[in-house]
This record gives C-alpha cells, sequence and structure tokens, in this order.
C-alpha cells in the first residue's frame, strides 16, 4: 500500500514537471514549423510579385523579398539594433561575411541587406519549394558543399559575375548553422572570391541568440538582437598565400565582436587549432 502512496506522491510532484517540459518541447516544435509555413506562404505570395515586376532569376528580386521578410520579425517578438550600416558604403562589389547561427538568420540577414546583393547557399535550399523557388528567382547562388571541387568552380565564375554585374555577395563563412554561443572556424572560400574578384571584404557580426533561441533547451522567445557592420578590410596587396593568415584575421575581429554583442568575456584561440 505504502508503494502505491509513493507512486501517487511522485505523480503529483513530477506531473506538472513532466507537463511543463513537453509543452515547452511543443512549443518550440510549433514556433519553428509555424516559421517555415510562414517562409513558405511569403514566398508563395512573393514569387508572382517578382515573375510580374522583373521577369525572371534577377538581384533586383531581392528587394521583394526583403520587404516580405522585414515583416517577419513582427510575428516573432524580435528586434534588431543595428550599428555600422555606412560600412556598407562602398563603391562597386564586395564580399559581405556573417556568423550563421539559425535558419532565423534569414530575417537578421533581410533587415540590412544591401542592394545588388545575393547570397550563396547550399543546394540543398533550391529544392524547398516555393522558398527555393523565391531564392532561385532572387539570384543565390547555390553550391555543393559536398564536393569542393564544383563549389570552387562555382566560386570562381561568381568572382566574375561580381565585376561584370555589380554584384555584392554574402558569404557564412562557418559553412553551416551553428548555434554553440561561439563561432566555428571559417571555411576558406569567401576569402579566395574576395581575392579573385580583388574586392574588399565587408564583416558583419550578430550577437548570440541563445538567451531567446537554443535548441538544446526547446527555448524560443522574443528577444533583441544586435548587429554590428565592421569596417571593410582591403584584400588589394594580398596574395594567394596570405589567404590563411586573412581568414584568421576575420576570425578572431569577429569572434571578438561577437562575445562583445553577446555580453560575454572574450577568451583568444587560434582558428586552425579549434578545426573540427
Ligand atoms: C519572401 C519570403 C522568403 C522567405 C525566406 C526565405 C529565404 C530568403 C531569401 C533569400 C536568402 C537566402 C539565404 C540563403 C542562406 C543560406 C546559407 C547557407 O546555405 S550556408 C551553407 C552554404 N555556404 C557555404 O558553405 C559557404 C562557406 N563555405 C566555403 O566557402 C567553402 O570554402 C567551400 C567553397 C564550400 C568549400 O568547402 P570545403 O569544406 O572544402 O572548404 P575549405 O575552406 O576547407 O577549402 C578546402 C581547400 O580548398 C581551398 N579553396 C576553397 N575555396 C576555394 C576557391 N574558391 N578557390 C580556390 N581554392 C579554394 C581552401 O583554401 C582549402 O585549401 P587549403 O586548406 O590548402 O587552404
Ligand atoms: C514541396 C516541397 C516542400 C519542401 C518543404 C521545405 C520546408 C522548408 C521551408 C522553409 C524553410 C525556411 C528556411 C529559410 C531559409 C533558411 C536558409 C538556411 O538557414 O539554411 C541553412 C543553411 O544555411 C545551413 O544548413 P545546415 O546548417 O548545414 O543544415
Amino acid at each position: 500500500m505504502d508503494v502505491w502512496w509513493a507512486l501517487l506522491y511522485a505523480m503529483l510532484l513530477l506531473g506538472p514537471f513532466l507537463l511543463m517540459q513537453v509543452s515547452s518541447t511543443f512549443k518550440f516544435h510549433f514556433k519553428i514549423f509555424s516559421y517555415c509555413i510562414l517562409c513558405l506562404t511569403l514566398s508563395a505570395l512573393a514569387v508572382p510579385v517578382c515573375l510580374l515586376r522583373n521577369g525572371g532569376r534577377t538581384v533586383d528580386n531581392m528587394r521583394i523579398i526583403r520587404a516580405f521578410v522585414r515583416t517577419m520579425k513582427y510575428v516573432y517578438g524580435l528586434r534588431f539594433q543595428v550599428k555600422g550600416l555606412e560600412n556598407f558604403e562602398v563603391d562597386g562589389p564586395c564580399v559581405i561575411i556573417s556568423n550563421h547561427q539559425s535558419i532565423l538568420d534569414m530575417m537578421g540577414l533581410m533587415e540590412i541587406l544591401p542592394d545588388r546583393c545575393v547570397q550563396i547557399a547550399k543546394k540543398e535550399l533550391m529544392f524547398a519549394g516555393s522558398v527555393g523557388l523565391v531564392t532561385y528567382l532572387g539570384g543565390v547562388i547555390y553550391i555543393n558543399r559536398k564536393r569542393t571541387h564544383d563549389a570552387k568552380s562555382i566560386m570562381g565564375g561568381v568572382a566574375q559575375a561580381m565585376t561584370d554585374d555589380n554584384l555584392k555577395v554574402w558569404v557564412y563563412p562557418e559553412g553551416t548553422r551553428n548555434n554553440s554561443g561561439d563561432l566555428l572556424p571559417f571555411k576558406k572560400g569567401a576569402f579566395h572570391l574576395a581575392l579573385q574578384a580583388k574586392v574588399p571584404i565587408i564583416p558583419v557580426v550578430y550577437s548570440s541568440f541563445t538567451s531567446f533561441y537554443d535548441k538544446k533547451k526547446s527555448l524560443f522567445t522574443g528577444g533583441t538582437i544586435k548587429v554590428e557592420v565592421l569596417p571593410k578590410i582591403d584584400i588589394s596587396e594580398l596574395q594567394e598565400e596570405d589567404i590563411a593568415g586573412l581568414t584568421e584575421r576575420c576570425f578572431n575581429d569577429m569572434r571578438q565582436v561577437f562575445f562583445r554583442l553577446s555580453g560575454k568575456p572574450y577568451t583568444p584561440i587560434k582558428q586552425s587549432s579549434s578545426r573540427q
């Protein structure tokens, strides 16, 4: 009999806790699901607007996509505090690099996206229904990350297009989403691209999402994201052999700003020693 009483007490004590856990996990997944549905719906609305305004695949469609995506932050209670936007005022093309934490980054990207700017994306995005179609219409450049050789040759073509069509290119040098509260070591594609196109690099840093968005804790609430556009880095004097140093410099500079914006103490590490 005592065992039954003990079980009853345990259920009464643990029940609400378990229910809360289940409901917070459910709420998290529901919010992510709703985000995807919203992206698919807005993309489906944006596609005909892009086609009617600009006829087909062109970077001019990015202005339309940007206008649609900028409305999404209100749905999720996100605010952006942006500093250094004047650093985007460069004459002609450039490579923009930024940290990548989650699919929510699309809102931060579109919040500050300069005109005539396309992004480098994994090719899988092309098959994401209306989202894939709208990214195609906006001029997004797709790469196959599993085939380094193909990715490199596509990036080579991009360097030429940047100067021919006066394009800015946005690259996530971490190469994947990373919500760990730190930066992943940078891949080198963005730096080769800047050197091949002979254009400056503009780093952009977003503060850590972990206080309001954390997959492991099923946390997704509203919050403020601090964004800083850093001064351009001139690469005109650099050669191929300087790429490792340039990558390291950008990684360290951005990591330092990332920790400052996220209100966390900075501890230096070497990008090469943090490679996985
Ligand atoms: C209307 C409502 C809409 C709703 C919302 C929807 C969408 C919004 C619309 C539009 C926005 C779309 C935004 C999409 C964002 C998507 C983000 C992503 O998909 S991130 C993932 C894809 N991106 C990347 O991977 C970019 C970063 N990666 C790289 O740059 C890589 O370097 C690489 C080119 C992919 C190669 O990968 P690898 O793993 O092999 O990298 P390494 O850096 O280790 O390089 C190996 C070796 O090669 C040398 N190298 C690299 N690049 C080059 C080059 N271009 N030329 C010559 N050599 C190169 C490098 O130096 C290494 O050699 P070594 O070690 O000797 O130095
Ligand atoms: C009929 C087909 C239906 C397909 C349904 C697809 C569902 C997806 C719908 C909406 C997703 C909205 C995502 C917005 C764009 C996100 C871009 C992005 O952040 O990609 C992640 C990529 O940077 C890195 O990928 P990994 O972290 O390496 O993985």
